[in-house]
């Protein structure tokens, strides 16, 4: 490209705007002029940054001055004439406009050969298994996966797609530019709050959809632009607005749970006497609300916005953390509590969910393995876990993340193991009721045996404690060997990918059968698959052994959540390779011979 010639994109925004795109501009002329000057400016200033950039490259690089120098044209390392292949190269001086031609001799080198790799399908690493996710039920393709090989069927893998990811979930980065700087000056200097830009309607995306999706947040994943009329730190000012939970109060949710919300368990007056010293002077320990109108008067729509977004998730959030979350006067949150939650209606949820009865059935689970049982989603109804609650109807015990109260009748209530003396471990075997029932010990019911601490052995896949293996070339393409000794019994690693619900999952068939290779397991009777083809760690390169396997692969339930788990079944040597008996289904009925 020729750099001085005058770029042709120059996308001023028209004094008769096109109605559909920016209509709802013309009821705010603020907005519409702040928009459309950034806008100008952005595209002019970018017209010449790129042609600053284009001289930048049309500079002679340094390399190309070593070679004019370097040994390699001198007369005593001049390689014989038939060895030497000659380059020409062109030497544009930018000052007086001369074009020098030099001749360059690349002298060949002899590499040592060797062999081709064995075939190898990569895949992203994780360490945790993600769902697969189809947008409203329908799958949206990010990819075509061997798009130049003419022997792989895309017209029947894509059938099942509805879309291209990049045709609906594309927006111009530099758009997304001049819009969050608008939005931050609409913010900071016109005094619009983030929903009255929002309400705008003229930005693609709302300043803040989740916590990882937004106009904010799309920008903050790109490295900035030197833009000058966008301060450095304007994403990290926008970025400040939000709120920021402490880790203590996020609880750990299971990413194949929907988010449900919590219930407030905490009085007043037990949030009163939590034993915690007060957190300030405006500490609502220290303040008497008896004859105080509990009202915040001066809150405006960012303050309740605040408030709320953290007490809807964590409802027992003391005033004293929600002070600093909201940057206003700890006996405010208080006030603003007392407001949203009737102290009456706590204690009648609570005195109801403390009485519910141990229902008189067997749990599922007592004679069912946890990959046959389809676990229902966790229970959020009103009052205690009786006959109505769906853990009830389906003979499941009540998750961890349930909504109902720690003593729900429900809810597993761990082993009873205990450690015996500093150094020892517990619950090594079948005499742990939390192994009998391919549970790892949970660190809230288990109290003796120590999950919480890590004495006890059976905490491994939750703590990622796993044996160390290494991948190189098997005999049926790539394997896991085993860097170091393993112990008979010693988790390996887990089972990690994409969960696909069967239903949504032919695709993958037809590129199993291209590859030649299946990196599926069934869960849940075969409704649920979970597939590393895409996504997963070294666990996936495990090949089959029908006869001298020495891991087993089996489905566990870690804190509510089902995970394969890849365990030794005898001792295993360095360097030996890790196998699994993959099972007769997964050969379609031949399995190898071994
Ligand atoms: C989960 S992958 C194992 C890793 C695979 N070798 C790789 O390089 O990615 C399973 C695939 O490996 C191959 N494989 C594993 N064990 C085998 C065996 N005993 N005989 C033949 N092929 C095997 C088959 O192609 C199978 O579909």
């Amino acid at each position: 490209m020729d750099s001085d010639t005058e770029s042709t994109f120059s996308p001023d925004i028209p004094d008769d705007l096109d109605d559909d795109f920016i209509s709802p501009l013309h009821h705010d002329e603020t907005a519409y002029h702040v928009y459309k000057d950034l806008w100008n400016n952005f595209y002019d200033w970018e017209r010449d940054h790129s042609k600053a950039k284009l001289k930048d490259l049309s500079k002679p690089s340094s390399r190309a001055k070593d070679l004019r120098t370097s040994s390699a044209v001198t007369s005593e390392y001049f390689p014989t004439h038939e060895d030497v292949e000659y380059f020409e190269v062109e030497d544009y001086d930018l000052k007086t406009g001369l074009v020098t031609r030099y001749t360059v001799a690349a002298e060949p080198f002899l590499l040592e050969r060797w062999d081709p790799y064995a075939r190898y399908n990569s895949c992203t690493s994780a360490s945790k298994s993600v769902p697969a996710n189809p947008v409203n039920g329908h799958l949206r393709l990010s990819f075509i996966p061997y798009a130049d090989d003419e022997n792989f069927d895309y017209e029947n893998y894509l059938e099942d797609f509805e879309d291209f990811k990049w045709q609906n979930d594309f927006i111009d980065p530099d758009l997304e530019v001049i819009q969050l700087e608008t939005a931050r000056r609409l913010h900071y200097t016109h005094n619009f709050t983030f929903s009255d830009i929002d309400n705008l309607g003229i930005f693609k995306f709302p300043m803040r959809e989740t916590s990882n999706s937004g106009l904010i947040w799309y920008n903050a994943q790109r490295d900035p632009l030197p833009w000058p009329a966008m301060p450095p730190g304007a994403i990290r000012q926008l970025q400040s607005g939000f709120i920021k939970l402490p880790a203590h109060i996020l609880r750990s949710t299971w990413s194949a749970n929907p988010v449900i919300l919590p219930k407030a368990t905490q009085t007043s007056q037990e949030m009163k006497e939590d034993g915690n010293d007060p957190c300030s002077n405006d500490c609502y320990k220290l303040k008497n609300f008896d004859n105080m109108i509990l009202a915040n008067e001066d809150w405006d729509e960012n303050d309740y916005e605040c408030f709320n977004s953290v007490i809807q998730l964590a409802p027992d959030t003391l005033p004293c953390d929600l002070a600093v979350i909201c940057k206003k006067p700890c006996y405010e949150m208080f006030i603003q509590r007392l407001n949203v939650f009737q102290d009456e209606e706590i204690i009648m949820e609570k005195s109801q969910d403390d009485g519910n009865k141990k229902p008189e059935f067997e749990f599922l689970e007592e004679n069912e393995k946890p990959m046959n049982i389809e676990l229902v989603q966790p229970c959020y109804h009103a009052g205690p876990c009786n006959r109505l609650c769906p853990c009830y109807k389906a003979k499941q015990r009540c998750q961890r993340s349930c909504r109902c109260s720690k003593k729900c009748k429900l809810r597993y209530t761990g082993c009873k193991c205990h450690k015996k003396g500093k150094k020892s471990t517990t619950c090594g075997d079948y005499s742990c009721r939390c192994r009998k029932l391919l549970r790892e010990c949970d660190p809230e019911a288990c109290r003796k045996c120590d999950a919480r601490h890590g004495r006890c052995s059976n905490t491994d896949v939750q703590r990622g404690k796993f044996s160390n293996v290494y991948i190189k070339g098997s005999e049926h393409g790539l394997g896991a060997f085993a860097a170091k000794d393993i112990k008979q019994g010693e988790c390996v690693g887990e089972y990690i990918g994409e969960l696909h619900l069967s239903l949504l999952y032919d695709h993958m068939a037809i590129l199993q059968k291209h590859i030649h290779s299946n990196y599926a397991f069934d869960l849940v009777g075969g409704i649920t698959v979970l597939d590393s083809a895409y996504l997963g760690n070294e666990t996936r390169y495990l090949n089959h052994s029908s006869n001298h396997s020495n891991c087993s692969a089996e489905v566990m339930l870690i804190n509510g959540e089902q995970r394969i788990v890849l365990t030794a079944i005898r001792n295993i040597k360095a360097d030996e390779e890790l196998t699994l008996n993959y099972g007769s289904a997964y050969w379609e009925g031949k399995p190898p011979e071994d």
